[in-house]
């Protein structure tokens, strides 16, 4: 099995790139044997399926129709943003001019290391097959979004026995366009998409696929009075434990934070990283709940705001799904950020919000919220509304598995009725807000998101940036 991804890899490189690539035999050894820990890199590593899969079948429930399928995507395996290169260019600057021989776990930077990042035209982009260090790499952004659209096929393909033309929405950031048109690209030939780009720029206020960037009221430091308390001293350990193996280097706590960064992002480029072997599993363990702490408290419940911020798509979805009957498209694929899905899910209420998270200690029983787990590179969240016999229901899947809704799971396939969830969301979006609490007035005058509505005669085509 393994090998044949190998194979089917180098082969397209082959036809891509027109020119031999030459690989060393070493990589296909390491290549996949570092699956295991991409759940610890805070979302950043590889695609990988949401751990806490319940056992629920994907299939349709027995005798169900599918009424109406809604998908809302993270771009997939990037290279690091401009900012992180930046401090991972630092630690690389250290550890290049470091003049004697590495002993321990960096001693792999003595045979002929090459650093990950070699252009910077990539930072901020999908990895792909023509860019990758490896031409063996298995994790191209590139890969993961064509598989996916394979895989959907493979899923719900009847969706669209009848229906060949339709639309695919994605946030202007040149990624994520990159992977809605990957995405595309692997569906096939047969179908006729309109890729609309839906700009993410400010000033596009509500009508946007990133609504955090229309909320200018967003404080990145509002809970760091609880995030500060979070003990980093294993960063410590990190950096005295290799400057004692290294006499003369000077690693800081820093630099060992920056290394997990590294570790994600060689994976995304290389397909392995000898780097994510400088760390315990305890230290593994401790940096993915720092990475949990940051996001629970910038982008999901722990941060009051965030329910108004996801409310803006949350509000469009239910306003498509109680259109099913009158859509003519079934099916509505967008792509955006991490941190977008992450407010909408908040929203939803599908990630627990009833235990805060303790930055006191590491925490084991109960705690549910793993960033890695909804958002890694290429997250998909699904929302099914199916019919069996003369009622309808809803359920989501997350990254390939089932989730219910804690209050909401009794009918078919623990979905939940739909008079019942449209109950919840009411509930779910009462008192959110999102032009008054992000003080989107500030910089736009949008107040709605038409972009699901209007496409087809507003064509949106949003300048592409790298953000
Ligand atoms: C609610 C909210 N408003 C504004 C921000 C600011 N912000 C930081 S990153 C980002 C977009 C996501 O970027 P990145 O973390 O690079 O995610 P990726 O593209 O990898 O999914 C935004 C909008 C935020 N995180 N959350």
């Amino acid at each position: 099995m393994f090998k044949s991804v190998v194979y089917s890899v180098l082969a397209a490189s082959l036809v891509n790139a027109g020119t031999i690539p030459l690989g060393k035999m070493a990589d296909i050894a390491k290549i996949g044997t570092q699956e295991d820990i991409f759940p610890f890199l805070g979302g950043a590593g590889p695609y990988f399926s949401f751990p806490g899969d319940y056992g629920i079948s994907r299939d349709l429930p027995e005798g169900c129709e599918m009424k109406q399928l809604q998908m809302i995507g993270r771009h997939g395996e990037r290279y690091p943003t401009t900012s992180k290169a930046k401090s991972i260019s630092k630690t690389w600057y250290k550890l290049s001019n470091y003049t004697r021989q590495f002993n321990g776990t960096l001693s792999f930077l003595n045979d002929d290391y090459e650093f990950f990042i070699r252009d910077a035209n990539d930072l901020e982009m999908e990895t792909t097959l023509d860019n990758s260090v490896d031409v063996l790499n298995p994790y191209t952004g590139e890969m993961n979004a064509k598989r996916h659209a394979r895989e959907f096929l493979a899923q719900y393909g009847y969706m669209l026995e009848n229906k060949t033309s339709f639309p695919v929405f994605a946030s202007s950031s040149e990624r994520v366009h990159d992977t809605a048109q990957y995405f595309i690209d692997g569906l096939g030939d047969q179908f006729n998409i309109s890729l609309q780009t839906v700009s993410e720029d400010e000033s596009a206020g509500a009508n946007t696929l990133s609504a955090g960037y229309a909320c200018p009221a967003w404080d990145e430091d509002a809970n760091d009075d609880i995030l500060e308390k979070y003990d980093t001293t294993y960063l410590d350990d990190i950096a005295k434990r290799l400057n004692k193996e290294n006499k003369g280097l000077n690693l800081t706590s820093t630099d060992a934070n920056t290394l997990f960064a590294w570790c994600a992002y060689e994976l995304n480029a290389r397909g392995y990283s000898d780097v994510c072997d400088i760390f315990t599993k305890d230290e593994l363990v401790r940096y993915s709940y720092g990475q949990d702490l940051v996001s629970f408290y910038q982008d999901g419940p722990g941060y009051d705001m965030i329910k108004s911020v996801g409310a803006n798509l949350f509000n469009a979805s239910l306003k498509l799904m109680k259109q099913s009957e009158v859509q003519d498209n079934k099916v509505w694929l967008s792509f955006t950020h991490d941190t977008d899905i992450l407010n909408y899910l908040t929203t939803i209420g599908i990630v627990d919000d009833k235990n805060n998270l303790t930055a006191e200690y590491v925490p084991f029983m109960g705690n549910t919220f793993h960033k890695s787990w909804y958002i890694p590179q290429g997250a998909r969240v699904y929302t099914e509304k199916f019919q069996c016999s003369n009622d309808t229901y809803v359920r989501y899947v997350i990254n390939d598995a089932v989730v219910p809704l804690e209050s909401c799971s009794t009918g078919p396939g623990f979905s939940c009725e739909i008079k019942d969830f449209y109950d919840y969301a009411e509930k779910r979006v009462a008192g959110t807000d999102f032009l008054k609490v992000c003080n989107v007035s500030s910089v736009s005058n949008v107040t709605e998101l038409t972009f699901y509505w209007d496409w087809n005669t507003t064509h949106y085509n949003g300048t592409l940036l790298k953000q």
